[in-house]
């Protein structure tokens, strides 16, 4: 599903990624470890093709993900559909004017039915315990309901790869329980999941895999 090659990445000539070769096979459940800055988010951004390998190759699915072909409209739309990605700032991820419209533009995006489209986020509302937080605009809302609202945006594209940083980051002990309940459907429905995490409960708890991130900007991945 995901195939990471001698991948490296830097931020102004600094080494963020080193030579990462990892993958995730489908419906696999993956942790992201390892210490402050030792690269975990800059890896779930190259996995939603936000930044691009400039050194070895990211493939999904089997084709290579490029800045060239990101550009094409019919690559960017497959791809975007089928990746997910909650943020560890949900606020940055939330620009509707509120909840309900935030959770809509995503299956509006992908040209389906009214009727369909307010299946999906009636569905999601519910899934996230986030109904009565429709019509507010999402920067009113706290961080653990941002949270809940960027998890149920993602959940109305229902993608077969979910990515999130730091899931649990703003979320209350209720709101773990939740967290980690919800990733433990998504594993149960044969999605792909990966997560960055510093709680090594929750990756006991869930992953198949652990991609440990070192200080030197490598990762060892453990089974
Ligand atoms: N936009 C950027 N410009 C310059 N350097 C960056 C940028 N984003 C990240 N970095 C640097 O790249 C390195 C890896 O950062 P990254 O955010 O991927 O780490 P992380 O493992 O997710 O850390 P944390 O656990 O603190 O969230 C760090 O040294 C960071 O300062």
């Amino acid at each position: 599903m995901i195939e990471l090659t001698d991948v490296c990445y830097a931020y102004d000539g600094v080494p963020a990624l080193r030579h990462v070769t990892a993958a995730a096979a489908n419906g696999e459940t993956v942790a992201l470890l390892g210490p402050n800055g030792a690269g975990k988010s800059t890896l779930l951004r190259l996995v939603n093709g936000l930044i691009f390998p400039e050194v070895g190759q990211y493939l999904f699915e089997g084709t290579e993900i490029t800045a060239r072909r990101m550009r094409e409209h019919r690559y960017a739309k497959w791809f975007h559909q089928r990746v997910g990605y909650v943020w560890q700032n949900p606020a940055v991820q939330l620009f509707s004017a509120s909840v309900w419209e935030e959770l809509a533009f995503g299956p509006e995006q992908m040209g389906l039915s009214a009727a369909e489209v307010r299946q999906r986020v009636e569905d999601a509302l519910a899934f996230c315990g986030i109904e009565h937080l429709a019509a507010r605009a999402p920067y009113t809302l706290s961080g653990g309901e941002q949270k809940r609202t960027a998890i149920a945006a993602v959940l109305t594209m229902n993608p077969a790869v979910w990515t999130l940083d730091e899931p649990l980051a703003a979320l209350d002990e209720a709101g773990a329980a939740w967290l980690t309940d919800f990733l433990r459907a998504l594993k149960r429905a044969g999605k792909t999941v990966l997560f960055s995490t510093h709680d090594t409960a929750l990756a006991d708890a869930l992953a198949d895999a652990r991609w440990r991130f070192t200080p030197a900007r490598e990762v060892r991945v453990e089974r």
